[in-house]
This record gives C-alpha cells, sequence and structure tokens, in this order.
C-alpha cells in the first residue's frame, strides 16, 4: 500500500512500536542527537519469552506465553507493569517498555522502561489458576528481574493480589523477604499510601494544568471516562467528587450514557475486580460512541489505538487526557493539535502511576513508611512540574504536546548512555 506520509504505510498506522519509533527519531533530531543514539533507543536492549506450564481446576495443564521487555537500563533499574490480556503480543510489549523509559525520564526517576505481558484471559480463569499463572511468570523470568534490575508493578488485568503472589514467589526464591521486587502490593505487604489510586490521581493533576491553560472550571466541566478498571474508575470517582459531570464511562462490553450526570459512587460499587460494570445495564451505547460524546474533557483509560483517524474529526472534547498506553494514533494527534485540542500525552498524564512505585521502592529500601498526605504531596510536585515541561516545552519549540513529552523524557537516557560510552 503506497504511504501517504514518509515512514509510515497506512497498514502500519495502527502498529504502536513503528509509530513510537518515529516520534523517538523526531524527538532525537530536534534535540540534535545522533542516528547512533536512535539506533541504540528504538527497541528495547532485551526480551525475554517465555512459556509457563499451569496446571488447571480440571487437571490439565495448560501453555501461557509470557514476555519481559527492559528497554533501557542507563539511568537505573527498569520499571513497568505486567499484563494479562488476551491481546498482548511481544511488539506490544516492546512499545509498553518504550513509553515507561519515557515516562520515567519525564518525572525524573532513577529508573529506565519495562514492560511484562502474558497472552492470557484472567476473566475465564480461577483465583488458583492465577495465582500457578502468576507465581510460574515469576520463576519463569527470575534470571532478569529483581530489585535492582527490573521492578515489575501491575497493569491492565493486574492487582495488588497478584503482586502478592509474585513478591512471596520471588522472595522463596531469593530465600528472605524482598518487598522492593515489585510494586502496586497490598499495604499489609509493604505497598505504599496512595498507590492504587495514583494512576488517576496523576491524570486528575494534569487535567486541572490542562484546564488552566484552557480557562475551563472543573466545576463546570462535563466529563467522558473510557474504561473504568483501575485507572479509569477512580478518576471518574475524583472528577466526580471535584464537581464535574461525569456523563459517560465504558469497559470492554459496552458504555453507559447520562447527560445529567452518572451515579459513580454506585457504578464504582457496583463494579467488579477487571472493571466490569455495563454488563448489569441493557441501555448501552458503543465504546466507539463514548468518545464522540458532547463533552469538556475525554480521558480514555483502558487499551491502544481507541483515537485514530478515522475519528478525530468528531471528537468534541476540549482537553484529551491519556490515562491509557496509545490510545491515540500519530495521525490523529495531529488532527487533534490541529483542531485546537490540548492532547495530554499517555507518557506525561499516566505517569503518576510509577511515580508512586518509586515512593513504595524507596519505602521498602528504607523501611520507613509515609503517610498518604506525605505521598499525596510528593505526587502533586512531581506531576505539576512534569506538565510544566512539557508544555513550555511545546510552546518554545513549536512542536505538539506528545512530541514535547517525547523531547522531555527521551534526554535523560540518551544522556546516561553517552556518559557511560555506550554511543
Ligand atoms: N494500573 C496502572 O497503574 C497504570 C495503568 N495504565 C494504563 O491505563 C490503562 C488501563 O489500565 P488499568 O486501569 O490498570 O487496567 P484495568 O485492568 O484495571 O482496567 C481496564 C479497563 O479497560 C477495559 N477494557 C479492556 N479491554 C477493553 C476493550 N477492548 N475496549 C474497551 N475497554 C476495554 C476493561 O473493561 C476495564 O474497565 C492501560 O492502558 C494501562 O496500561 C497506565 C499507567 C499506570
Ligand atoms: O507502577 C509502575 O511501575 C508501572 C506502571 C505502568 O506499567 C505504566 O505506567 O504503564
Amino acid at each position: 500500500m503506497a504511504a501517504d506520509k514518509p515512514g509510515i504505510e497506512n497498514n502500519d498506522k495502527l502498529d504502536i512500536l513503528k509509530s513510537t519509533q518515529i516520534i523517538i527519531k523526531n524527538a532525537l533530531d530536534k534535540l540534535g542527537y545522533s542516528d547512533e543514539v536512535y539506533e541504540l533507543l528504538k527497541e528495547p536492549l532485551r526480551i525475554m519469552t517465555v512459556r509457563i506450564p499451569v496446571r488447571m481446576d480440571n487437571g490439565s495443564i495448560k501453555i501461557f506465553t509470557g514476555y519481559r521487555a527492559q528497554h533501557n537500563d542507563a539511568v537505573g533499574p527498569t520499571k513497568g507493569g505486567v499484563r494479562f490480556h488476551p491481546s498482548v503480543t511481544e511488539k506490544e510489549v516492546k512499545a509498553l517498555s518504550i513509553w515507561m523509559s519515557l515516562k520515567c525520564g519525564i518525572v525524573d526517576l532513577p529508573y529506565g522502561g519495562g514492560k511484562g505481558g502474558i497472552i492470557c484471559d484472567p476473566r475465564d480463569m480461577s483465583f488458583r489458576e492465577l495465582e500457578n499463572l502468576s507465581r510460574g511468570y515469576v520463576r519463569a523470568v527470575s534470571q532478569i528481574v529483581g530489585p535492582t534490575k527490573d521492578i515489575p508493578a501491575p497493569d491492565v488485568f493486574t492487582n495488588s493480589q497478584i503482586m502478592a503472589w509474585m513478591m512471596d514467589e520471588y522472595s522463596r526464591m531469593d530465600e528472605f523477604n524482598n518487598p522492593g521486587f515489585i510494586t502496586g502490593k497490598p499495604l499489609v505487604l509493604g505497598g505504599s499510601h496512595g498507590r492504587e489510586s495514583a494512576t488517576a490521581k496523576g491524570v486528575t493533576i494534569c487535567i486541572y494544568e490542562a484546564l488552566k491553560k484552557r480557562n475551563i472550571d472543573i466545576k463546570d466541566a462535563k466529563v467522558v471516562v473510557q474504561g473504568f478498571g483501575n485507572a479509569g474508575s477512580f478518576l471518574a470517582k475524583f472528577m466526580h467528587d471535584a464537581g464535574a459531570k461525569v456523563i459517560g464511562i465504558s469497559d470492554a462490553y459496552g458504555a453507559l450514557f447520562d447527560p445529567n450526570g452518572l451515579d459513580i459512587d454506585y457504578l464504582l460499587d457496583r463494579r467488579d475486580s477487571f472493571g466490569t460494570v455495563t454488563k448489569l445495564f441493557k441501555n448501552k451505547i458503543t465504546n466507539k460512541d463514548l468518545l464522540e460524546l458532547d463533552c469538556d474533557i475525554l480521558v480514555p483509560a483502558a487499551i491502544e489505538n481507541q483515537i485514530t483517524e478515522e475519528n478525530a474529526n468528531k471528537i468534541k472534547a476540549k482537553v484529551i487526557v491519556e490515562a491509557a498506553n496509545g490510545p491515540t494514533t500519530l495521525e490523529a494527534t495531529k488532527i487533534l493539535t490541529d483542531r485546537g485540542i490540548l492532547l495530554v500525552p499517555d507518557v506525561l498524564a499516566s505517569a503518576g502511576g510509577v511515580t508512586v512505585s518509586y515512593f513504595e521502592w524507596v519505602q521498602n529500601n528504607q523501611g520507613y513508611y509515609w503517610s498518604e498526605e506525605e505521598v499525596e504531596e510528593k505526587l502533586q510536585k512531581v506531576m505539576v512540574k512534569a506538565f510544566n515541561n512539557v508544555y513550555e516545552t511545546a510552546q518554545t519549540r513549536k512542536v505538539d504536546m506528545r512530541l514535547a513529552a517525547y523531547m522531555v523524557g527521551v534526554r535523560k537516557m540518551a544522556e546516561a548512555s553517552r556518559f557511560r560510552g555506550w554511543i
């Protein structure tokens, strides 16, 4: 198929690794780095593919495929979540690990990016099968992970229980209690106050900063949130509590819409641990319709490639803040920016999660735990600084917010790689 844009074929437009590489190249070119730097950073330094045998409840053995990608460890150990989802691919995990490096650079953490994933559908698995899979994954990747090497955390369809099993398995192999191996743990196992809601808190802080730039009052704002899991449900609650009207939410099975505002507390009460709630309702709209609702703030908080050139012109929001990783394509970013919509990109907006994961790791390392207020105060400072840094870069360099975020995020690992003599 003919290319309508240099460097990207039409059928590559949903290829998140390819589009990430294009933006990294642009960011490095703008910053004046050589092609060698791009060659180093365009792919993870390493990726491990593992096959995990799990005894299922019916007595059979099922073999699952998993991955752990480590993008760049020049700055420090790699860090990033583990995703359990049927559509996990090697390419997706690679792109997700690169985004983690960028996030850590943007919020200035002493980490590089990593990411893991297992091809599975935890919604169809029992508690015991999930525990066996989680433990099997840790045994399979144990050689390349660890509290000073690569520190996992939750992502789509993984939670604090799964982190607890993984931590326990690693501690057994290591022969001592090792809470710093993983973050997003339950509080009683060395988790941090505020980690569960951290991604949504970070997104909320970005929303407040973005609204200031557009002179919108949160109390007058209509909000739409795609995804009602960890990121989306807390975000909907924070928006509702701030006085905004949350008129639409969704999960993998459909979307709910009420122009007068949804009863978020009721929906939170009824959602399951996979962020599913719409199954309980007959009157639904589609995820596609949800994104095109008339609103002030749109927060994609589910999966990749939701806003594309197909629907970017139909989006009515004034501000889009990406809680999900990779919800908007390259082409859609251009359309939205040209239309004057303020787009706060994933690598900035969703960095609250990894920031509080870092706080958790620091607390584990020092064995001294902070109050919820301390965590919130520190997160607020980090996110406001990061937002303004990216916003000002976009203004002064006359680039869109995504390219600005990549320029901010890529610099630290490029410099660290250079000082180490790698490039
Ligand atoms: N949990 C965290 O700390 C962080 C999460 N993120 C990103 O936020 C996004 C959501 O993650 P979580 O809330 O943690 O996951 P989650 O597993 O708690 O919730 C996922 C939500 O997305 C919905 N969903 C799944 N497949 C879908 C589909 N095909 N179409 C529409 N909706 C679908 C689910 O029904 C659920 O409501 C992901 O992109 C993740 O990478 C980013 C930073 C940190
Ligand atoms: O909390 C972490 O370490 C990583 C969170 C994550 O996977 C993400 O930001 O996409």
